[in-house]
């Protein structure tokens, strides 16, 4: 699948290897910036995207970023939605103990494309019966 993309320094979100699930994304900075412990930042990337109804792109933490520094991602997953537009950014948090320096170019995070469905609720006061039930959170063992 061809999709539309702009970005600001030419550089385009790549797949490093041929296995890989997730493009690397790459942070679009004029001056480096400094996340310290505890701090957040919204880290641009100088690109926008163009995704068909359907798809979603999912902003994911890299993990060696997470177990060398402790820098994860605030929301957890960016949901990317088809019809946006604008600049995708990366809400950074540094949990780890030192300050955390990203300049422009370095891979930040990374981006899954993936299909999602769309659904419409059934209204209704009885659900399926399963083995599970309500069971949840843990009531199989840990
Ligand atoms: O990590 C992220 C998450 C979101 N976005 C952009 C693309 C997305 O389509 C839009 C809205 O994201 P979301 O729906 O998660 O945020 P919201 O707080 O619900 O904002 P909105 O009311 O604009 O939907 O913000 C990013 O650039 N990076
Ligand atoms: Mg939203």
């Amino acid at each position: 699948m061809i999709v539309k993309i702009k970005s600001e320094s030419g550089i385009l979100p790549a797949y490093e290897t041929d296995g890989s699930a997730g493009m690397d994304v790459r942070a679009c900075l004029k001056e480096p910036v400094c996340i310290m412990p505890g701090d957040r930042y919204l880290v641009p990337t100088g690109i926008a995207i163009e995704l068909p109804q359907g798809y979603e792109a999912q902003i994911r933490a890299r993990s060696g970023l997470a177990v060398k520094y402790g820098i994860g991602l605030v929301n957890g997953v960016g949901t990317i939605d088809s019809d946006y537009r604008g600049e995708i950014k990366i809400p950074m948090i540094n949990w780890g103990p030192e300050p955390f320096e990203i300049k422009n170019g370095d891979r930040i995070a990374q981006m899954v494309i993936a299909k999602y469905e769309k659904i419409k609720w059934e209204d209704t006061s009885e659900l399926g019966e399963t083995t599970r039930g309500d069971g949840g959170f843990g009531h199989t063992g840990v």
